[in-house]
């Protein structure tokens, strides 16, 4: 055990995040009037090279002039490969109203690509007498990205959430797909004539998990692109949630219920969790260090465990007051 304690990642509710392209301001309202915790205006891969300025005004616009209640809002910004980059986070900083929360960058492939972003941010900030800083949220879908994800999480106090991108990451990957998150048909285990599918995504979702948790970061599980397909989101999500992301994307508003069933605790679950703690206070009262609860052991990381759900509950509850 580090001597360090694990930091607590923001706490807000981050069980779905909405994406809509900015070349579409016909869909601003609905994002607004939408379930999801997290309101993501794109700039970047769902508009076209031509309706980039036109899109930026958009946002720009909308930010100010659209009821986005208390979600998160956030303008995922081009990458810092291309030429629009640096105009996005001007204008943005510039000319949008104080309602903005947070950017998102796409593609980081290191700490020195949330550096330069932080420098720009933080003048911007400055000349424009900005007192709410604007947070970071960046989507881990390189080679690089994946490559350097603790440094990327260790990179900036703007920084509060970490998605993972599949689409990008299985093309930078050179991985042999074109869906988007999601079971993959040939990535199986074959035993007497059974296949047995295993998740190609594992891995990185518990890279990027580990990193936000030591650096007190949300992860949180990109887009699953079927959206026909509820069965195989739920699943992916479920799988997301089991490894301790705190939400997915939705790229359509049917995935934004799903989502949010998924990453927030049942009852039967928050009531488990409530009276594992009972249980362990109990016997602490009584000297000991752990107890039965139904059968089987809890001890003090019961308490920790169940301690995620309670405080999961407990935002819920209140950011419904
Ligand atoms: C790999 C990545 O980077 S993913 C992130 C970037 N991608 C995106 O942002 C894409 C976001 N999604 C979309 O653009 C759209 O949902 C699409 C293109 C997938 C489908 O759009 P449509 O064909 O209009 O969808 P559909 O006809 O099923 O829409 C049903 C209703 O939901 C609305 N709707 C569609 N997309 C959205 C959205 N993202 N947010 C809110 N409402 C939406 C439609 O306006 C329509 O409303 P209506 O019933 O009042 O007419
Ligand atoms: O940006 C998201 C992705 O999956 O790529
Ligand atoms: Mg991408």
């Amino acid at each position: 055990m580090s001597f360090r304690l694990q930091p607590s990642p923001p706490a807000r509710l981050n069980r779905c995040q909405l994406f809509g392209p900015g070349s579409r301001p016909a869909l601003f309202e609905k994002m607004a009037a939408s379930a999801a915790d997290v309101v993501n205006l794109d700039l970047e891969d769902s508009v076209a090279p031509d309706d980039k300025e036109q899109a930026r005004k958009n946002i720009i616009q909308a930010i100010g002039d659209v009821d986005w209640g208390t979600k998160t809002l956030s303008v995922r910004i081009n990458g810092l490969d291309t030429p629009w980059w640096y105009r996005d986070v001007v204008d943005l900083i510039e000319q949008a109203s104080d309602r903005l929360d947070q950017i998102m960058i796409p593609k980081v492939g290191n700490a020195m690509d949330l550096y330069a972003v932080d420098a720009l941010v933080t003048a911007a900030e400055k000349a424009r007498g900005r007192t709410k800083p604007i947070a970071f949220e960046v989507i881990i879908e390189s080679a690089a990205g994946i490559s350097h994800v603790e440094e990327i999480a260790a990179a900036t106090p703007r920084l509060q959430a970490m998605s993972l991108g599949a689409a990008d990451f299985a093309a930078s990957m050179g991985m042999a797909t074109t869906g988007i998150g999601g079971t993959q048909e040939n990535y199986y285990m074959a035993h007497q004539g059974q296949k047995y599918w295993a998740d190609p995504w594992h891995w990185a979702q518990a890279a990027i998990v580990a990193a936000c948790r030591t650096h007190g970061v949300l992860p949180v599980d990109g887009p699953f692109g079927d959206f026909s397909d509820a069965e195989g989101f739920r699943a992916q999500a479920l799988r997301s949630a089991t490894l301790g992301m705190v939400g997915k994307w939705a790229i359509h508003p049917s995935q934004v219920a799903l989502a949010n069933e998924i990453f927030s605790p049942g009852e039967k679950a928050v009531t488990e969790a409530r009276e594992i703690l009972s249980a362990m206070e109990e016997a602490q009262r009584s000297g000991a260090g752990a107890a039965v609860y139904k059968g089987r052991l809890v001890d003090i990381a019961s308490i920790r465990q169940a301690q995620v759900i309670v405080r999961q509950a407990e935002l819920i509850r209140d950011s419904a007051k």
